[in-house]
Formats: structure tokens, C-alpha cells, sequence
């Protein structure tokens, strides 16, 4: 038996996380702590929680998320935190099973997980193995254009498309500083600071990340073959990760409700455009959750 507060339980992510758990065999004996929702801020009533729970999920915004990890300071509970707060803190476990051989047991054995953010999911999965395999260099002028379901900005945002209706797309953090910058750079191996374009379409789940490069700007000049293969042999036998051949469209909200996550290496023999199509909600957040809870858990 293992009890989970989920802290933020009502908000997005902490509902699909609530769905995700219930949905879940009950051999598996999980039991959710929920706090009365009147106390859902109160200190006291956290803490109380914290001290019942073998693992809090924290879907809060980030000063909320960094407040929950203080109060469980001499505690035993163990931490899974979807927020941006802690992915590349000192002490910390990203939360992305297929990122590395070891990163699984990494996360089966750590008290503090950070959940990976939807878009560094998607460009993390195509860039790292890449680097790694010294096909794209850690200093290449990257740029990294994504599209978003709604639902990616919380439930005030998803409140607004669907009561008043919402642009059918816009491009946003033109101040090139948002804030997944920092977890895709530091995991995907890359020293220059990538231009990241993020925009969001009036569709509610899902979201397309893409990357072009131009082969033969790459060392060695490697074909779309050779990138292609080098994905395949880091996700071969990844339940959630898989690699397919080259679509000539896609379309965002395919993966719409699933956990899972498509790469694809689309090209011309000269360059090449690098997808990865998943659900913003699903992989990109409440299902690489659930994925972290039983690996933590050991089920
Ligand atoms: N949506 C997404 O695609 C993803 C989101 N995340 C992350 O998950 C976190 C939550 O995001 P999301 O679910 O979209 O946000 P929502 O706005 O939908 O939900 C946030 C929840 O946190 C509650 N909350 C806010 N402040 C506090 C507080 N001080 N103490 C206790 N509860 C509080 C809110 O309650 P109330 O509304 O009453 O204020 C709400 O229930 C964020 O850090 C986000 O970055 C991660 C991956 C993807
Ligand atoms: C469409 C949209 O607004 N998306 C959010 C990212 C979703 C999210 O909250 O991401 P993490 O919590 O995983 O970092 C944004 O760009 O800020």
C-alpha cells in the first residue's frame, strides 16, 4: 500500500494524475490522500498531508511547488514535482525514463523526481541521442519551433477557449526566454542556447515539436538514414517512445489522450525537419507522472 497526495489535485495536471491513479489496477494498492479543498493553500493542512503520504505529486505553480518541497523538509515523504521549479536542481532526478540507460533506476531510487516539461520532452528525445552520437554538435545554432493544445496553460487559460471561444493560433515567448530553455539545453547536451518559438493552436490536447537542420552542416555529413537509426537505437523497447517513418503531414492532436510519443526524421537528402508528436498532457505531463510514480514505486 503506498498513499499519494497529489498537492494541486484540482488544477490540470493534478486531475489527469488523479484519473491516471484510479485508473490503475487495485492490486497495485494505491491510495490517494485528498486534502479538504477549502485548506487546499493552508500550511498546516499541507504539512499534515506531507506527513501521511509516501509520495507527494506537486502540480502547483512554481513558488507554490518550491513552498511544498520546504514543508516537507524532515520528512520521509518522497517528491514528484511537475513544475518547472527543481528540473535542473542540484539534488534532483529528471523525471524522463527513456532519456538514458541508467535514468530509469535513477528515478526508482530518488526522493526528490522532477516531472519533465511537454516541450523539452519532445526536443530532449530528438536532440539528445544525436549529440551524443557527435551527429549534431553541442554548439550548433539549433532552432526549435513548437505548437501546443490549449489545455498547456492551465485552468484559467483552457477556461477561457472554451467559454469565450480563443485565437486559432498564436506564437508566443517572443522574449526567446521561455521557461523550458534551461532543462532542454542542460539535457540535451547542448552548450549554445537554442531559439525556441512556442506557439498555440485553438485545439484543446497535443502539440508537434520540430526541428530542422540542414545535413550538411552536420560533421560528417551524416544522411537522414543515419539520424534516423540513432533514434531508433535509443528507444528500441521504449513502451512509450517509438520511432516511425517520415509522414508527409501531421497533424498535432493525434496522440490526443494517450501517454505516448512519436518521433519522426522527415527529409529531402539535403535537410531535414526532426518531429516528435505527443500529448501535452499525456506524456508531456499527467502520463510521464504516473510513468515516474510506478517506477519510484517499484510497480
Ligand atoms: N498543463 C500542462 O500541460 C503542464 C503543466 N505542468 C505544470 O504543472 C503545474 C500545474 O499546472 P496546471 O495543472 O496546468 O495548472 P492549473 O492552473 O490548471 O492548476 C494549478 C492548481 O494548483 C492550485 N494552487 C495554486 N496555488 C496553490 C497553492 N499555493 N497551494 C496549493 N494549491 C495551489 C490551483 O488552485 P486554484 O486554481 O484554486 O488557485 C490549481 O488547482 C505547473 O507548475 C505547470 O508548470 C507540467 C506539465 C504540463
Ligand atoms: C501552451 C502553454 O502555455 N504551455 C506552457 C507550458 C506547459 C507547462 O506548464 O509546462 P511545464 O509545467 O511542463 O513546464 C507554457 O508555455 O508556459
Amino acid at each position: 500500500m503506498a498513499r499519494i497526495f497529489i498537492d494541486g489535485e484540482a488544477g490540470t495536471t493534478g486531475l489527469g494524475i488523479r484519473q491516471r491513479i484510479e485508473a490503475l489496477p487495485a492490486s497495485y494498492g494505491l491510495e490517494i490522500l485528498s486534502i479538504d479543498p477549502a485548506l487546499r493553500k493552508d500550511t498546516a493542512a499541507r504539512r499534515s498531508m506531507l506527513e501521511q503520504a509516501d509520495v507527494a505529486i506537486l502540480c502547483l505553480p512554481d513558488d507554490a511547488a518550491r513552498e511544498t518541497v520546504a514543508l516537507a523538509e524532515g520528512l520521509d515523504v518522497r517528491i514528484l514535482d511537475a513544475s518547472t521549479a527543481h528540473r535542473i536542481a542540484d539534488g534532483w532526478v529528471y523525471g524522463f525514463p527513456e532519456m538514458a540507460a541508467e535514468q530509469a533506476a535513477a528515478i526508482k531510487a530518488a526522493r526528490f523526481v522532477a516531472n519533465p516539461g511537454c516541450y523539452p520532452t519532445g526536443a530532449i528525445a530528438l536532440m539528445r541521442p544525436l549529440v551524443r552520437a557527435g551527429l549534431l554538435p553541442a554548439d550548433h545554432p539549433v532552432s526549435i519551433n513548437a505548437v501546443s493544445g490549449y489545455s498547456g496553460a492551465g485552468r484559467v487559460a483552457i477556461e477561457e477557449h472554451e467559454k469565450n471561444g480563443g485565437p486559432a493560433f498564436f506564437l508566443y515567448g517572443l522574449n526567446l526566454k521561455h521557461k523550458h530553455l534551461p532543462e532542454i539545453r542542460h539535457y540535451s547536451g547542448l552548450t549554445r542556447q537554442p531559439l525556441f518559438v512556442p506557439s498555440v493552436g485553438h485545439f484543446p490536447q497535443g502539440m508537434i515539436v520540430s526541428i530542422p537542420l540542414h545535413l550538411k552542416d552536420l560533421p560528417g555529413q551524416p544522411s537522414a538514414a543515419e539520424l534516423e537509426a540513432v533514434l531508433q537505437d535509443a528507444y528500441a523497447g521504449c513502451e512509450h517512445v517509438r520511432v516511425l517513418p517520415a509522414e508527409t503531414q501531421l497533424v498535432a492532436d493525434t496522440l490526443a489522450n494517450t501517454d505516448d510519443m512519436e518521433l519522426r526524421v522527415h527529409h529531402n537528402g539535403e535537410q531535414v525537419v526532426l518531429t516528435a508528436r505527443l500529448d501535452n498532457l499525456g506524456k508531456g505531463a499527467s502520463g510521464a507522472a504516473i510513468q515516474n510514480l510506478l517506477l519510484m514505486l517499484g510497480l
